[in-house]
């Protein structure tokens, strides 16, 4: 994970350039579907075009895939949505390796770093290959997630915001186990915006701008925002089960993903140290587990990757590449 601060003294992330969606609209572009095509072959076809045809569609049975990083936390809810909505065999999936090389994210194999899934849709070493195969001047950021389209060689959508909307109902029509459920229902959507920007303002980004803050002041005002945002976010969880009424939605899963990585991270790393989950705030433990319990989620977390993925990539806040030892509470509890 490289530094995504726009130099203006401040910490921001730069908005994502990619931001299609996939709808069933029959002028969209990126539509909904399992299977590529079968136009263009029928039974005068020869057999070896036939034989070839089918080799192809069997390599690219899904036309969907994903590329993340496991220490990222936004990369974290678009795999947290995949898991859920059961999307596992319809959006293919590659995870790059925790430490970043100087070409940005890079692929290796499961033997070279475990946890890691290649590239076996692209072929890319690097995950900036996808993005010069979409525009050879491309010149902004190589970040992940990234939902890559296999049919038309395009990137869909690389802002994890809106990918987790795609999962939530895209695809319903291929997987009818989980067709209808929604982490955005249409009656809460107005106060899930609501918690959504607050808590990428103060918290999602607030650790970042503590952790990225070059002067005293800098550091002092954002630490205040962001423990005045968490206990608020704690006297929310003291009275309800969840973010937003009472039902788990998408606004918990933006949450959860900076809170997992709170303790054993950003503590440390970027000196978010006024409190920690463990000690002081009860309710957003007692949350955090139960979200971990849900079923496939706890899949999702893969400690090392995290740590290594802060620790020894940010070099300008911990040259040495240190990772302490510490992994966070046990959420299994
Ligand atoms: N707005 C994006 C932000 C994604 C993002 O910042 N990803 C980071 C990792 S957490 C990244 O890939 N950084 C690589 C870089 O900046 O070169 C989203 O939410 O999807």
């Amino acid at each position: 994970m490289t530094t995504t601060a726009v130099k203006d003294g401040e910490f921001r992330i730069k908005p994502s350039t990619f931001r299609n969606t996939i709808s069933k609209d029959p002028d969209a572009i990126f539509t909904p579907e399992k299977l590529v095509y079968c136009n263009g072959v029928s039974c005068r076809s020869s057999w070896l075009f036939k034989l070839l045809f089918f080799v192809v569609l069997a390599l690219c049975r899904d036309r969907y895939h994903l590329y993340i990083a496991r220490s990222c936390p936004f990369s974290h809810r678009a795999a947290i949505v995949r898991a859920l909505k059961r999307l596992e065999d319809i959006i293919g999936l590659s995870v790059v390796d925790s430490v970043m090389s100087e070409k940005g994210w890079k692929f290796s194999t499961p033997e070279e770093t475990p946890g890691c899934i290649p590239d076996t849709v692209n072929n890319a070493q690097y995950l900036n290959e996808l993005y010069f195969k979409v525009n050879p001047d491309y010149d902004g950021r190589y970040t992940v997630p990234v939902l890559w389209d296999k049919k038309l060689q395009a990137i869909v959508n690389n802002e994890s915001s809106e990918i987790i909307r795609i999962f939530n109902d895209a695809f319903d029509d291929f997987v009818p186990e989980t067709r209808g459920k929604t982490f955005y229902p249409k009656h809460l959507a107005s106060e899930i915006d609501k918690i959504n920007d607050w808590i990428y303002n103060k918290i999602n980004t607030g650790v970042y701008k503590c952790g990225f803050a070059e002067t005293q002041d800098d550091y002092m005002n954002h630490i205040g925002l962001l423990f005045e945002a968490l206990d608020d976010v704690e006297a929310i969880l003291s009275k309800n089960k969840f973010l937003v009424g009472n039902t788990f939605t998408e606004a918990d899963i933006r949450l959860w993903t900076t809170i997992v990585r709170f303790d054993p991270v950003y503590h440390t790393l970027f000196k978010t140290n006024l409190k920690t989950i463990k000690h002081d705030y009860p309710n957003i433990l007692r949350w955090t587990r139960q979200i971990y319990k849900i079923p496939k989620v706890a899949d999702t977390v893969n400690m090392t990757h995290i740590k290594n993925g802060y620790f020894k990539n940010m070099k300008k806040i911990n040259p040495h590449g240190i990772v302490p030892v510490y992994d966070g509470p046990d959420l299994s509890l």
